[in-house]
């Protein structure tokens, strides 16, 4: 495969071949209409390589920084450190990145002052959540308060920033324990990698700053529950998912499929849903 494009497919490029990078990975070369798979960046090569040699077409591999020269959308999929490293250079081609690490986009906003500028876009998938159709319209009017409360298995909690700092045993938990009762701007610096789904609820809502978010620890559930009530203007709704965790116990199946979802959209005839 070449840098140049060989039909008005669109070149798509994943960064991190982890839980969620691989099977997106696999859907594009599955075949998405449209789209194709042009290049990935990994961490260490020699794993993936198993990985890369079964897929149809054999994406190139590159450095992070350099995923906006082979592709048309960049997809973040890495730890939520690596994201500027991802995204700046795409979308300061102009091109789109699709973000999944959502949390690490608080802290580096000005990307979308750069997008803007560039004719790049930022693109945040629904992720692991539910109802961000129904948030971003009740966003076009008013939104009184948005209040989520995520639980989540001892596995799946395991390492937060939060926990270590404050010396939290939950390892010998019995019954549920509430961890974080905050926003979800400083929710996403104690549990960077459990809960981008209050991010991304914040950005299509009433901010980081105005959603409210309670983080438990349960070890009497098997899935990561999100529950949300959005009190509008325009409507009141209460929305629930339940995610079967992926081989990452942090990450929910879910996830990766509202990203191929996404991706689905962009060359599609039929779009269903906003
Ligand atoms: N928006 C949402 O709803 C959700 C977002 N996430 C976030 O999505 C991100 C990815 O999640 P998973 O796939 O489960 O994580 P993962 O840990 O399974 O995969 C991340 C991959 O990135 C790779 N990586 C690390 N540094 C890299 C670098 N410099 N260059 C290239 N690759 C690098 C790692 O080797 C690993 O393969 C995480 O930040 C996670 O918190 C997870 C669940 C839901
Ligand atoms: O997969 C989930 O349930 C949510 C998650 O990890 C996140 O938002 O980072």
């Amino acid at each position: 495969m070449t840098d140049q494009k060989a039909s008005n497919e669109l070149r798509v490029a994943i960064a991190g071949l982890g839980s969620i990078g691989t099977k997106i990975a696999t859907a594009l070369d599955q075949g998405i209409e449209g789209l194709a798979l042009s290049a990935v960046a990994v961490r260490d090569p020699a794993k993936h390589q198993a990985f890369l040699n079964g897929l149809h077409r054999t994406p190139k591999v590159l450095p992070i920084d350099q995923l906006g020269e082979a592709a048309d959308i960049v997809v973040e999929c890495a730890p939520s450190s690596q994201l500027r490293a991802i995204v700046e250079p795409a979308v300061r081609r102009g091109r789109s990145a699709v973000v999944v690490s959502v949390g690490g986009l608080l802290d580096n906003f000005d990307l979308v002052d750069l997008a803007r500028a560039k004719g790049g876009r930022i693109l945040v998938p629904t992720g692991a959540l539910i109802g961000l159709d129904a948030v971003n319209a009740a966003a076009v009017g008013t939104i009184h308060s948005v209040k989520m409360v995520t639980r989540k298995p001892i596995d799946g909690l395991k390492g937060a920033p939060f926990i270590v700092e404050n010396n939290i045993d939950i390892d010998n938990l019995r019954e549920p324990l509430k961890l974080f009762e905050g926003s979800a701007r400083e929710a996403a610096k104690g549990f960077p990698a459990n809960v981008n789904v209050a991010v991304a609820l914040s950005l299509a809502g009433i901010g980081p700053d105005r959603t409210q978010i309670h983080v438990w620890a349960d070890p009497t559930v098997t899935r990561n529950v999100h529950r949300i009530e959005v009190e509008a203007d325009s409507a009141r709704f209460s929305m629930g998912i339940e995610n079967i965790p992926s081989e990452n116990p942090k990450t929910g199946l879910i996830t990766a499929l509202s990203v191929i979802a996404l991706l689905r959209k962009q060359r599609a005839t039929l779009c269903v849903g906003t």
